[in-house]
């Protein structure tokens, strides 16, 4: 959704916004208060029209004024009880505003025939239209030019029926007059409370747009952070831990074990005339063959072993809670399993093996050189021993 300040510029003239789409979401968005405001005054009217009919008896009595008067109050009041159901079924009624403009207008004929039938009093008509007039811009829920027009409606149906009696255009204008004073206050009232309700609704949504937009940088800035992260602590082609991390960890794991009174091993594994594998088949199929181990030795190891790449083809596994035997036997397992699954590169499949060197960590190792080195002499021999295995140290 585009969301620029011109989206929500709002009509000086017709209190609507100039964009139609957001003119369309804005009545969307209003639409349940809406409705629920225009079925509740359209009840209290149907009510209203019904209950003055009890002062049309005392007036009239049983008369033909009086039934004709009483038939069209409960017509008004059905027709209003209907409006009110249909309200309910489809609420964008009271958004789109034309069909309560139907029932303005159907409603403001009782206004004329009281005016006719009631000659008892005929100025408390005039004084009920007026103020019905302020109802129609304040209470019943419209858009403020239909709630002109049906306003419009009623003057001049008031007008013409007030000067087919026969009064004087004195009478005409100053009733003009009258009837115009709820209008304007009404219209303008209507007009400042729809252009509100507009201003609201683009406040809210420029301001939930903004909180989508910071939402969505946070998400990016997590992300980014988590990348930096990754590309901190791990080798690029391999995806195993870096140097920095494997020290990092092994250091850690060491306390660890220290504390738990556990034993822990660490070893170097190396693959077997990796370079032959360069020059055959290129340097990518050997980057391949790289990849392809590091994931087996991360499938293969427990979550809790450190896999890192120690440069080249070499390898750095630390296993905590180990001993130096149930290390060799893991090792043997992950050796054996390279060496009978060959790596499927370009479509061919190359054999791989791997030497390993492995030694137990000891209280006196000061440093983690230390141990490496251990290890490394293990690898050293198991390389001169003729390769595929696994040596200890
Ligand atoms: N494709 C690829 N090759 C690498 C990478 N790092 C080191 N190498 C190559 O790995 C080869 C290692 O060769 P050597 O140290 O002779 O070891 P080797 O051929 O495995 O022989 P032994 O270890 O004695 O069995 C060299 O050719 C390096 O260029 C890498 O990231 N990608």
């Amino acid at each position: 959704m585009h969301n620029h300040a011109s989206q929500y510029l709002i009509s000086a003239w017709r209190g609507e916004f100039l964009d139609a789409a957001t003119e369309r979401l804005f009545r969307a968005h209003s639409e349940p208060h809406m409705a629920r405001a225009l079925r509740r005054a359209v009840l209290v009217w149907a009510l209203l029209v019904v209950l003055f009919g009890a002062l049309d008896y005392p007036a009239l009595g049983w008369t033909a004024e009086f039934q004709l008067l009483f038939g069209w109050r409960l017509a008004t009041g059905l027709l209003l009880v209907f409006f009110y159901f249909q309200v309910r079924r489809k609420p964008a009624l009271a958004t789109s505003g034309y069909a309560a403009t139907a029932v303005e207008i159907f409603g403001s004929f009782l206004f004329f025939l009281l005016y006719f039938l009631r000659h008892d009093m005929v100025t408390w008509v005039i004084g009920v239209v007026a103020v019905s007039l302020l109802a129609l811009f304040m209470y019943i829920p419209n858009r403020v030019y239909l709630s002109l027009l049906a306003a419009g409606f009623i003057i001049a149906g008031m007008l013409f029926c007030v000067a087919i009696n026969g009064f004087g255009i004195e009478t005409l204008v100053g009733l003009t007059f009258m009837l115009m004073l709820p209008t304007v206050v009404g219209f303008f009232t209507a007009m400042r409370w729809q252009v509100a309700q507009r201003q609201n609704y683009a406040l809210l949504m420029q301001v939930m747009s903004a909180n989508r937009d910071l939402q969505s940088e946070v998400r990016r800035r997590e992300a980014l952070e988590v990348e930096l992260k990754r590309q901190a602590t791990t080798d690029p082609l391999t995806g195993l831990f870096n140097r920095r991390q494997y020290e990092m960890l092994f250091q850690r794991e060491r306390e660890r074990c220290n504390r738990l009174h556990q034993q822990m091993s660490l070893c170097i594994m190396d693959l077997d005339h990796f370079k032959r594998i360069n020059d055959e088949h290129g340097h990518d199929a050997g980057d391949a063959v790289l990849r392809h181990v590091a994931q087996r030795l991360s499938c293969s190891l427990r979550h809790s072993d450190v896999v890192g790449r120690f440069g080249g083809e070499e390898f750095v596994l630390v296993l905590p809670d180990t001993g130096l035997e149930q290390a060799m036997a893991v090792l043997d397992r992950l050796r054996a399993e390279l060496a009978v699954t060959p790596v499927p590169v370009n479509g061919q499949l190359l054999p791989v093996s791997a030497t390993f060197g492995v030694t137990e960590v000891q209280e006196g190792d000061a440093e983690l050189e230390d141990v490496l080195k251990r290890a490394d002499r293990a690898l050293y021999e198991g390389k001169g021993a003729g390769r595929n295995r696994v040596m200890t140290a």
